[in-house]
């Protein structure tokens, strides 16, 4: 497969399929990825015809529809498949594309959008190293990306991909309570935006523990501990917790329910 400039073509336009590949248009998408791919609008059974690398990116119910319309089959022999949708697994495609399909499931999140994004890929071991290489390089592009195996995705989309959403209500209520002590509603988000951006930075580039630089921003008798108690009578820890386990069960569902 020719993975130095292959055409590439993406089912399913909607938030995330733009995000990935362009803002609203092919003219966008050469901005994000130069001139190595060449992205086709139109009909999928062409556009996969077409492609050598189709990128999946519809609702996890509607793929087996989409994969399953009339000539896709012939049309994906020999191509590399890359899914990014919440709960279906590789198994489960493998039963309606040609063996020769290569399959790579992929978990972006919403600041691909902007570049920072957090990728996880799973590859199954026929996939091919310059077809790991080409996925690897294409999310590269639009953030943090990396390799586990398939069993953690399910927790990978309740944790990364569902991330951004239970970030911003975190990000939000720290807004509030910078606009209920009198600070006018843009400050707050900036401040609390920069708070979170920050921090999350810090334990990036410096691997220390959130404890620790928690520890550090709490002065003894200061106003940061007093805060702190708050959130943990609270039970902000498992409450986030929790909902990462939520989702990533929800997510595992995902996948079953297949619209005929
Ligand atoms: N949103 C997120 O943060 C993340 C989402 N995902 C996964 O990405 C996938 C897409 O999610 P998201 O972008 O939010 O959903 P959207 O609903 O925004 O996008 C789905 C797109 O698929 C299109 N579509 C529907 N049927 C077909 C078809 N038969 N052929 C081609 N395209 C079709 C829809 O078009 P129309 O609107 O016209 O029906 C829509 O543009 C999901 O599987 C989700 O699990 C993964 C990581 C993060
Ligand atoms: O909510 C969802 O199902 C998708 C998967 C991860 C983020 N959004």
């Amino acid at each position: 497969m020719p993975l130095q400039k292959p055409i590439v073509c993406v089912l399913g336009c909607g938030t995330m399929g733009v995000a990935i590949i362009s803002e609203e248009s092919a003219k966008k998408v050469k901005g994000v990825f130069g001139d190595k791919v060449t992205v086709l609008c139109g009909a999928n059974l062409a556009a996969v015809r077409e492609a050598d690398v189709v990128l999946l990116c519809t609702k996890p119910q509607v793929a087996k529809h989409v994969l399953t319309e009339d000539g896709i089959y012939d049309a994906l022999q020999n191509k590399l498949l890359i899914s990014i949708l919440a709960g279906l697994t590789i198994d489960q495609i493998k039963a309606w594309v040609p063996a020769s399909t290569k399959i790579i499931r992929a978990m972006p999140n919403t600041p691909c959008m902007i570049r920072q994004g957090m990728t996880v890929l799973s590859c199954p071991s026929n996939v091919e190293e310059d077809e790991k290489a080409f996925a690897y390089w294409v999310f590269a592009t639009l953030g943090r990306t990396k390799f586990l195996d398939e069993k953690h995705l399910d927790t990978v989309t309740g944790l990364s991909g569902s991330g951004p959403a239970f970030a911003c209500v975190v990000l939000e209520a720290l807004a509030d309570g910078g606009v209920m002590m009198g600070l006018p509603r843009q400050a707050a988000l900036e401040l609390a935006a920069q708070a979170l951006k920050g921090t999350a930075e810090m334990v990036l580039m410096t691997g220390l523990h959130p404890a620790a630089i928690k520890d550090s921003v709490t002065t003894p008798a200061g106003c940061t501990i007093a805060g702190l108690l708050t959130m943990e009578d609270g039970k902000i820890r498992s409450t986030l917790a929790r909902a990462v386990e939520e989702a990533a069960k929800v997510a595992s569902t995902l996948g079953k329910s297949q619209k005929k």
